[in-house]
């Protein structure tokens, strides 16, 4: 199976929600988590998960390149840059700065930018990406504890970003479909645009916008712009037809969530489960200490671990109370203090027999992923669009990598009736 499409996310809940995106349109894909070191897994595509969003941007450029490296070494056809629906990031980086980095390594010019994900409610239009109905600064997103987005004017965050120029393809282009789309990006890039931010508010745009892109070596953006992809290579009788891509081994055991999510979507899903299931909600302002807030929780779960109901151990909390830790410990201390106190638990329970484990909160997943020593994930079916059940390996466990924003209010509950 030759290696068609390499993938560098900069999170894992946005990698597994690509793989998850191009396992439902026929590709077979397997998540490999960090930079690959040694030989990589037959599959149609591979996505690197990397915790590279909120690095220092030199880290993120390098640890990027190097995984595009891997890829191309496999013999990738063509690079795809995963990031947030709601192009979290800062005005540092690093969506920017990686991308740049992957054109030049790619020896290319041109990419799009396109973080549309309709079925999540996310669209671009004039260059600017809407939640639902409401502009992304003023979404909640405007408070996320590390990648604040307080513009939601796409040209002007990336343009702060890179100092390649931004262009757009608006609404009115993307409406006419692939050719002129690729004319109007053709155009851009003679015109010595670096980017080009992509309007979409459906799925026929974002397929049309994937045609549009079948010769770009580099594609940016949400899973949604990956969904016309497996058609190019299908088109080119590279991709054969499968019917097996999201199976995992049969699931059971004990179950536990464990959440570092702040966003909205979050916050909600903790209330609905507070009426169905055993809550724990974490004191961090008041014991700012990772290992005291784990044994806390951990002697919480005690008796209540359960193979039909899930515990549900959360720091979460709203917008107050995270800019006070973040006040007395700085943000990324702050950050740092929750992530590892959440990755503490989850060993924890991993090790108290918790074989079903969602997780939410993309740093937070990311955490706990890598202290779990999780190497591969094999994508089985979605929960929620953007979130799949996923079979960890070597560690032999079922984990759901839920992105903040993303899942229904019972989606804590339900999750454990889906897989
Ligand atoms: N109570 C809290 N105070 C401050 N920071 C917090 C708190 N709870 C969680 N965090 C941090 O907020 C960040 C949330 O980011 P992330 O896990 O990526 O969620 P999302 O998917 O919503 O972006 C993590 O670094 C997490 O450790
Ligand atoms: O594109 C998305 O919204 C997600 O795939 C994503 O990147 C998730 O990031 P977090 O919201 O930080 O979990």
């Amino acid at each position: 199976m030759p290696l068609l499409l390499g993938c560098i996310a900069d999170d894992f809940t946005g990698a597994t929600d690509l793989a998850s995106m191009l396992v439902r349109n026929g590709m077979a894909t397997v998540q490999v988590i960090g930079v690959p070191t040694g030989p990589l897994p037959e599959a149609d595509a591979i996505v690197v998960a990397l915790k590279s969003r909120t690095a220092p941007v030199r880290d993120a450029v390098a640890e990027s390149v190097a995984a595009a490296d891997a890829l191309l070494a496999a013999g990738a056809q063509q690079l795809f840059f995963k990031y947030c629906s709601t192009f979290d990031s800062t005005d540092a980086g690093n969506i920017g700065p990686v991308a740049d980095a992957l054109l030049k390594r790619l020896g290319a010019g041109f990419a799009l930018a396109c973080p549309a994900f309709p079925a999540n409610n996310r669209s671009i239009y004039q260059g600017h990406l809407f939640v639902g109905g409401t502009l992304l600064n003023e979404s909640g997103m405007e408070n996320h504890p590390l990648t604040p987005m307080k513009d939601a004017n796409l040209v002007r965050v990336l343009s702060r970003q890179t100092e390649g120029a931004v262009g757009l393809v608006p609404f009115a282009v993307v409406e006419q479909g692939a050719t002129s789309i690729r004319q109007a990006m053709t155009r851009l890039a003679e015109g010595g645009r670096r980017y080009a931010i992509v309007d979409a508010v459906s799925d026929s745009h974002l397929m049309a916008i994937g045609e549009a892109a079948a010769s770009h070596p580099l594609i940016t953006g949400g899973s949604g712009v990956a969904m016309g992809l497996p058609a190019n290579f299908r088109a080119k009788g590279l991709l054969p037809s499968r019917d097996d891509a999201a199976t995992l081994p049969e699931a059971g055991g004990l179950c536990a969530v464990v959440a570092g999510s702040c966003s909205r979507a979050t916050l909600g899903q903790i209330g609905f489960a507070r009426d169905h299931a055993p809550v724990l909600e974490l004191d961090v302002l008041g014991t700012p200490d990772a290992a005291v807030l784990a044994a806390q929780a951990l002697a919480w779960a005690e008796g209540k671990l359960d193979a039909q109901r899930p515990i549900v151990i959360a720091a979460s909390a709203p917008p107050e109370q995270v800019a006070a830790l973040q006040a007395k410990l700085g943000r990324d201390a702050a950050g740092a203090l929750v992530e590892h106190a959440l990755s503490s638990v989850a060993e924890g329970l991993v090790a108290r027999g918790v074989k079903r484990l969602v997780v939410a909160g993309g740093e937070t997943s990311g955490a706990v992923v890598s202290r779990l020593g999780v190497t591969t994930l094999r994508i089985g079916h979605e929960i929620d669009p953007g979130v799949p059940w996923t079979f960890a390996e070597p560690t032999g466990i079922h984990l759901a990598l839920k992105s903040g924003n993303f899942g229904a209010r019972d989606f804590f509950l339900k999750a454990f009736d889906h897989v």
